[in-house]
């Protein structure tokens, strides 16, 4: 590669912002130049606009930069701009980004059901990038401009859940039925204003807004196949695949759990040690890619019975592999298993990063 591309990250004081800054501070493949934030922060030194939450300090390299306001102008020299955008501000700003023609990775949930937008797990469905391969293409062939564009990440929840369903799917068919009951980090509800403690501190909160519809739709989008013109991807139906979720706030500070049933729709379905194999052996395209963030590991499949745990696992491959435990036959559908994954890497920021990865690595920035 001839030199770094230089990235921009939208929403930088936030949680998903933050750990943007984390991952991209020493990136042998981007160099963090340009950080967007509100009104409220633009002006200011990193450093100063910041109340950093991290358990690793912040990177020197961007304590003195000046925020900037989340205007394309800004950021025009970006090949790659990560968006950790609050979603009450991220669509219009994310919009004239992609029409000033930059290139988009985005957290917020905005764009996300868009027919041409790829809602990517980088770990589960890279495929569906095609669909900016394929914008790129027809555009040169107009003698157009390369065109901006956004990919979005999905769901927090909805990455750990996808990981395993993938390569299960890839080896034993559809599965039809999905049952899933989640504990999620209070990192997830972000920094502005976020969880209070007294309401988290010796608790569980049942509800969080919209996420069990978005982890019910957001799941066959993933597993969704790439239409043959590769413009769009045709999302499951009902009758293909159900999926119910249930979302828990938990007073834990980073990785999401979720304790998951599901159902195969082919008989017999398989045996507890064909799914773990299945579910060890895989290797996401992004690590044969060569990628620098991909896992070496997807997915951990954990054999004692009391993992995985939150603070004990939530780092495997630094955040970027999927901890799988408890696998067992299930009497009401076929197995149950508990998935952890890393919120703000996996879930979030990493995956934006992994995915620009990918797009770097097929010249698409
Ligand atoms: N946390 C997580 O695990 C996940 C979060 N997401 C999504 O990622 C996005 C960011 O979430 P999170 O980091 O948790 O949120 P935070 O509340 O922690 O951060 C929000 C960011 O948006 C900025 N912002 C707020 N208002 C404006 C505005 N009017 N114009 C420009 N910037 C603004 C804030 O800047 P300032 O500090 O100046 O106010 C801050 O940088 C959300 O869309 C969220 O839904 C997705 C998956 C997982
Ligand atoms: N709602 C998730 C985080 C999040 O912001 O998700 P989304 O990007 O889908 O709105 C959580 O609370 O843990």
């Amino acid at each position: 590669m001839a030199g770094k591309k230089i990235a921009g990250v939208l929403g930088a004081t936030g949680s998903v912002g933050q750990r943007f800054i984390l991952l991209l501070a020493n990136h042998p493949t981007f160099e963090l130049k340009v950080l967007g934030a509100s009104s409220r922060s633009a002006g200011k030194k990193y450093v100063d606009a910041t109340t950093w939450k991290q358990t690793d300090l912040m990177p020197e390299s961007v304590q003195d930069i000046i925020v900037s306001e989340c205007k394309a102008e800004a950021f025009k020299d970006c090949d790659i701009v990560f968006s950790g955008l609050d979603a009450d501000y991220a669509g219009p700003i994310e919009k004239e980004f992609k029409e000033a023609g930059l290139a988009v990775v985005s957290n917020a949930k905005n764009y996300r059901r868009e027919d041409d937008v790829p809602l990517v797990v980088p770990i589960v469905n890279p495929e569906h990038l095609d669909i900016v391969a394929n914008k790129i293409e027809t555009a040169k062939k107009e003698g157009k401009p390369r065109p901006g564009f956004i990919v979005c990440i999905s769901n927090c929840s909805t990455a750990g859940l996808v990981a395993p369903l993938k390569p299960l799917v890839d080896a034993f068919g559809p599965i039809d039925a999905l049952t899933t009951t989640t504990l999620q980090a209070i990192s997830g509800a972000g920094f502005s204003p976020g969880v209070p403690g007294i309401d988290i501190l010796d608790n569980i909160i049942p509800y969080i807004g919209g996420e069990e519809d978005k982890m019910e739709w957001e799941t066959k989008k993933i597993l969704g196949k790439l239409s043959d013109d590769k413009t769009h991807v045709q999302l499951l139906t009902s009758d293909e695949m159900k999926v119910s979720a249930q979302c828990n706030r938990v007073a834990v500070s980073d990785g999401h759990t979720e304790c998951i049933s599901l159902r195969f729709k082919n008989r017999p379905a398989p045996s507890v040690e064909q799914v773990k194999k299945v579910l060890r052996n895989y290797i996401c395209d992004a690590y044969k890619l060569g990628c620098h963030s991909a896992p070496r590991q997807t997915i951990h499949v954990l054999e004692q019975n009391d993992r995985p745990q939150p603070r004990l696992d939530r780092n495997r491959d630094a955040g970027y592999g999927v901890s799988v435990g408890r696998i067992r036959e299930d009497p009401l559908l076929d197995f149950k298993m508990v998935v952890l994954s890393h919120n703000t890497i996996i879930g979030a920021a990493g995956s934006g990063v992994l995915i620009a990865e990918i797009l770097a690595a097929r010249n698409l920035i």
